[in-house]
């Protein structure tokens, strides 16, 4: 796989006629890498933009060397947005069933998808009547289908309780061994640990980039959060 997955270059961003993303550059590669940084600062746009669903107004944004949201690209990106995207009227199964015909995915069975993410014991009962925390795993089933190499997930771990939140990042760790680059955004400073690479994000912008003791150790802080506030405190 290649080093330097995603390349954001000087990219801005403009929502509501205000500058959300207003010039950021970044890198991300292997690993977990995790996009924090409080509500409102611009993640959800950041990873639109890495996916080539968000309208930008200049600069560059390519993965794996190829423009974002080219053709080539689809087959390779799984995203999980907020937003569930399975149908509520269909069961687990039946869902993956009907994307893996839909995707044309050879790749991971579905059986193998719905244990991945612990939905065995959920695996055919009526998605509307999941809970939010199972109807996100399952939109997360949807996006391993494909086998992608990289895998943007929007807050996966909202609403659910620690001992789901512990297992999905397991998962996602052993996704990331298997060699798919995984990026995540969360806006709750105590999942920082769970990641090998951090990215801070304020106001449209990377305020710091490293492992998560690198950070801390720079910032003398004894958490991360505590060192965002730190960091802040510097540029302010
Ligand atoms: N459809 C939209 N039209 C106009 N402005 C928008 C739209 N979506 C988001 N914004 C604005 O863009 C900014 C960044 O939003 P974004 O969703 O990227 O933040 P976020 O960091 O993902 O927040 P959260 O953690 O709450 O999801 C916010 O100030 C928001 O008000």
């Amino acid at each position: 796989m290649m080093n330097n997955q995603i390349e954001v270059r000087d990219l801005v961003v403009v929502r509501g006629g205000r500058e959300v993303l207003p010039g950021i550059s970044l890198d991300v590669g292997a690993g977990v890498t995790g996009l924090l940084g409080p509500s409102g600062c611009g993640k959800s746009t950041l990873l639109r933009a890495i996916v080539g669903v968000q309208q930008v107004r200049s600069g560059s944004v390519t993965v794996g060397g190829e423009p974002a949201g080219s053709r080539g690209l689809r087959d390779r990106i799984g995203y999980v947005t907020q937003a569930a995207s399975v149908y509520d009227d269909l069961s687990v199964v039946e869902n993956l069933k009907f994307f893996a015909r839909v995707l044309g995915t050879p790749g991971r069975g579905v059986d193998d998808v719905i244990d991945a993410v612990d939905l065995g014991d959920h695996r055919d009962a009526v998605v509307g009547n999941l809970s939010g925390g199972q109807r996100s795993r399952a939109s997360l089933a949807v996006a391993l289908l494909g086998e992608p190499d990289l895998l943007v997930l929007d807050e996966p771990t909202v609403g659910l309780d620690p001992v789901l939140r512990r297992d999905l990042w397991a998962l996602f760790h052993r996704l990331a061994d298997d060699g798919t680059a995984v990026l995540v955004s969360s806006h709750v400073m105590d999942e920082a640990d769970r990641c090998d690479r951090l990215l801070l994000m304020r106001e449209g912008r990377i305020i710091a980039d490293g492992a998560p003791d690198e950070i801390r150790r720079r910032t003398a802080a004894a958490d991360i959060e505590q060192a965002f506030l730190a960091i802040v405190e510097e540029s302010a």
